[in-house]
């Protein structure tokens, strides 16, 4: 696993959070993108090296949506960089993590994304990312 790819942020209204956010990193964000499959919303943020992506609910069986209900907005998921994420979705079963999906799927800004289960990582979401070329 390398870098932080970026730090996801459920939020309810994503057009009042970009401009909430904008105001607090002092600049837009830079592209906004449907996930169709996830039921969301994302747009992107560029903070010095970091990334952070907001993700509102389409629909309510999303995973934003039941977070939200749950637990309110707040950050949701951290993603980490991957070179090879089958070859890491192997080594993390072969640790004893839960994954999600073992076929990784297509997620936002390029990505191939695989999510771990947080009841075997302490209550944290982790979503592993591998960029498309
Ligand atoms: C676009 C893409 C991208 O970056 O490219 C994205 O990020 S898409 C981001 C949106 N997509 C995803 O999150 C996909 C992966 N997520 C999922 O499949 C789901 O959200 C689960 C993580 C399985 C949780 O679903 P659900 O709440 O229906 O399941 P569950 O009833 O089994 O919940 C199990 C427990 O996990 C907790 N739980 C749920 N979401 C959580 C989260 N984000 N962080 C920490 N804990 C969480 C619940 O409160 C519950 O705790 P208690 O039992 O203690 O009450
Ligand atoms: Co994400």
């Amino acid at each position: 696993m390398n870098k932080i790819e970026h730090i996801g942020i459920a939020v309810k209204n994503i057009e009042s959070s970009n401009l909430l956010f904008a105001k607090l990193f002092g600049k837009a964000h830079y592209k906004t993108e449907a996930v169709i499959s996830e039921g969301v919303k994302t747009s992107f943020f560029k903070v010095g090296p970091n990334k952070i992506e907001l993700l509102e609910a389409t629909n309510p069986e999303s995973p934003i949506a039941k977070f939200i209900e749950k637990k309110g907005e707040g950050i949701h998921h951290i993603a980490f960089d991957v070179e090879d994420i089958e070859k890491e979705v192997k080594r993390l079963v072969n640790e004893g993590f839960v994954v999600l999906n073992e076929i990784p799927k297509k997620g936002a800004d390029n990505k191939l994304v695989v999510f771990l289960h947080p009841k075997t990582t302490n209550g944290v979401l982790i979503e592993l990312c591998q960029e498309i070329i």
